[in-house]
């Protein structure tokens, strides 16, 4: 979790979600540290505890508590506890030391609690329980409320059953082909006094104090199927027929029902994550088989960095480290192929513009068509090294290897923003402002389209005062920029054409989160188009790196999309999902007086 005050802003890392939120007021803001910080603390100590019964559990050979209850409820007293302790959010069991499990390593309680901390919902089981615990109570009540109404008893004394009994002609014999005998399984007849003391206990002990139903949940169950159906619904005919009393009976039936769909979840929630973990364990002991000496190994700490690019350095290859830990390596070979398929799409869309009567493309520009040299293969570098040993530190000041860089910097890779100005050109000839408005949209969000292929390798950042010009015959505009600060990065830069002006200067902010990186470019992007004096301007979104250190690695750009266009005014709000979908949703177009 990271806040600013000043902003009133939270950043909040879940793991495969990133939330930022704004508090309108300082008080709200405050509150809401406040709270998260508290959750955050039980979520750690609630991490140690069940990381302790678990690890219990697994040295001791017992079942986990909450699990208990399905194996025979013998660890109902350590569940209490550990429900009591997550209900009252106060976490007093610290963690384990490492002498109270002398078979786990440190890493590894390390990875349970990482693993325990993304469970889906690790409390939603102890409210489901909280639930079921009230309907229980409620449960209590309306049945007392059914029995004061069918006769004003509370509880059958032994005198009152026996003359129950005998008056209603009771059989404590079993039927013979009785179905209900089979559901709870008994095989033997009863005897009387048996019966009569289960029904005793049943009626006095367990449907007398709400306050004790928690605690008397499993004795419920433990009793309830010694009662053989036959002997208890005979002492009970249906002869109730009031309308009180049969709304009395829905209602129990309803929360019954609610009671058992509570249960059912709690009991699915726990058997999936007992699935999860069977599979984390099977993994990591396949893991465990290829890979060793890694113990020492942590996840980086969440490291906030203001700084954005970091200064490439040659030679700090560090070929030791193993492929799954660079997170490179896949795609070494694969990935120049979606490079040379896009390469070949976008020769053919510009063939195809080139038919177009609009645009004089000259064929043969002299310009290179592949950079002159090739990117390095950076599967062999290792990422988390040079982060671990740099944790803490900005990470603009951490040099890194020139393999990650790609042949180009940054200047140049924000030039290639401009591989779609045929939109723009479109646009400025285009007479519908609402039409120009979607054209200018469309160019904006083309920036993106080489972010699926284009995500291992990082720009160079460029020095202080360093300018890259490129001038795009085929296309017909001259784009220059100049790298104007170094720390923070800002990149400024201009493009001309008959058709458009485009200029921009960005800014970048990092933020490092141990799993992704965000890059939070701040500054507007401004087009104008002559023939119709139009002024578009907006602000670019966030761009997120995921898995950064893994082989998954992938873009992400989202955030909210300001569109301004003269004459119109629309806003727009676009979240980018990389190689999924583009999804632009226009909130306002106002056209001002
Ligand atoms: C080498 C590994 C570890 C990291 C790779 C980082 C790459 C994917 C990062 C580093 C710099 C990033 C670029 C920085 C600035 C911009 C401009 C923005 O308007 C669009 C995204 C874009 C173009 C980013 C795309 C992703 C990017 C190229």
């Amino acid at each position: 979790m990271s806040i600013n005050k000043k902003s009133n802003r939270i950043d909040l890392d879940a793991g495969d979600v990133l939330y930022h939120m704004k508090a309108n007021s300082h008080d709200l803001f405050y509150i809401w540290v406040a709270k998260l910080s508290a959750h955050r603390m039980f979520k750690k100590n609630e991490a140690a505890q069940v990381h302790n019964g678990f690890f219990q559990a697994l040295s001791q050979g017992t079942s986990v508590p909450g699990l208990a209850q399905r194996n025979g409820m013998q660890d109902v007293s350590s569940y209490q506890h550990y429900h009591s302790t997550t209900d009252s959010y106060v976490g007093e069991i610290a963690a384990p030391t490492p002498s109270e499990f002398p078979s786990v390593n440190p890493g590894v309680n390390g990875k349970v609690s990482a693993w325990l901390q993304q469970t889906h919902d690790p409390d939603s089981c102890a409210q489901e329980l909280n639930r079921c615990q009230l309907e229980l109570s409620e449960l209590n009540r309306l049945v007392r409320r059914l029995q004061l109404l069918e006769g004003g008893q509370q509880a059958f004394t032994d005198g009152e059953l026996q003359r129950i009994i005998s008056m209603q002609n009771l059989s404590l014999e079993k039927p013979k082909k009785s179905r209900s005998c089979k559901i709870w399984g008994h095989s033997r007849t009863m005897s009387r006094v048996e019966a009569l003391g289960m029904v005793r206990q049943l009626s006095s002990s367990h449907l007398n104090s709400s306050s004790q139903l928690g605690a008397s949940v499993p004795s419920l169950q433990d009793y309830v199927p010694a009662v053989p159906d036959y002997v208890y619904s005979q002492l009970s005919p249906p002869t109730n027929t009031s309308p009180e009393g049969r709304k009395i009976q829905q209602d129990i039936c309803s929360v019954s029902q609610r009671v058992h769909a509570s249960l059912k979840s709690v009991h699915d929630a726990l058997a999936q994550e007992r699935q999860r973990l069977q599979d984390t364990y099977h993994q990591s002991t396949t893991l465990a088989e290829t890979v060793s000496g890694n113990e020492s190994r942590r996840t980086p700490s969440v490291t906030d960095s203001a700084a954005e690019y970091f200064d490439a350095s040659d030679g700090v290859l560090n070929g030791s480290f193993s492929e799954s830990e660079s997170g490179l390596s896949e795609g070494t070979t694969s990935n120049s192929e979606p490079e040379e398929g896009h390469a070949s799409a976008t020769r053919e869309y510009r063939a195809s513009i080139s038919k177009t009567p609009n645009c004089v493309v000259p064929k043969n520009t002299g310009r290179r068509t592949t950079l002159a040299a090739h990117c390095p293969d950076n599967a062999q570098v290792g990422l988390m090294q040079i982060l671990y040993n740099n944790i803490g530190k900005d990470l603009s000041r951490v040099s890194m290897p020139a393999a990650l860089n790609e042949p180009i910097n940054l200047m140049q890779r924000l030039c290639e923003e401009l591989e779609y100005s045929e939109l723009l050109d479109t646009a400025n000839n285009t007479q519908d402002p609402y039409q120009r408005m979607v054209y200018v949209g469309a160019f904006a969000i083309s920036g993106y389209a080489t972010a699926h292929y284009r995500n291992r390798y990082k720009p160079f950042n460029p020095l202080l005062g360093e300018t890259y010009e490129c001038l795009r015959e085929d296309k017909g505009f001259r784009y220059i920029s100049e790298q104007v600060c170094h720390h923070p990065p800002i990149s400024a830069c201009h493009a001309d054409s008959d058709n458009f002006s485009f200029w921009q200067d960005q800014r970048w902010k990092n933020k490092f989160w141990g799993k992704s990186l965000e890059i939070m470019p701040t500054g507007m992007v401004n087009v104008t188009l002559p023939r119709f004096g139009d002024h578009y301007e907006w602000n670019k979104v966030v761009t997120c790196i995921h898995n950064v250190l893994s082989q998954q690695r992938y873009l992400e750009h989202y955030g909210e999309w300001c569109h301004h266009g003269s004459g119109l005014i629309r806003k727009w709000k676009t979240t980018i999902f990389t190689n999924i979908y583009i999804f632009t949703v226009p909130c306002e177009s106002i056209r001002p007086p």
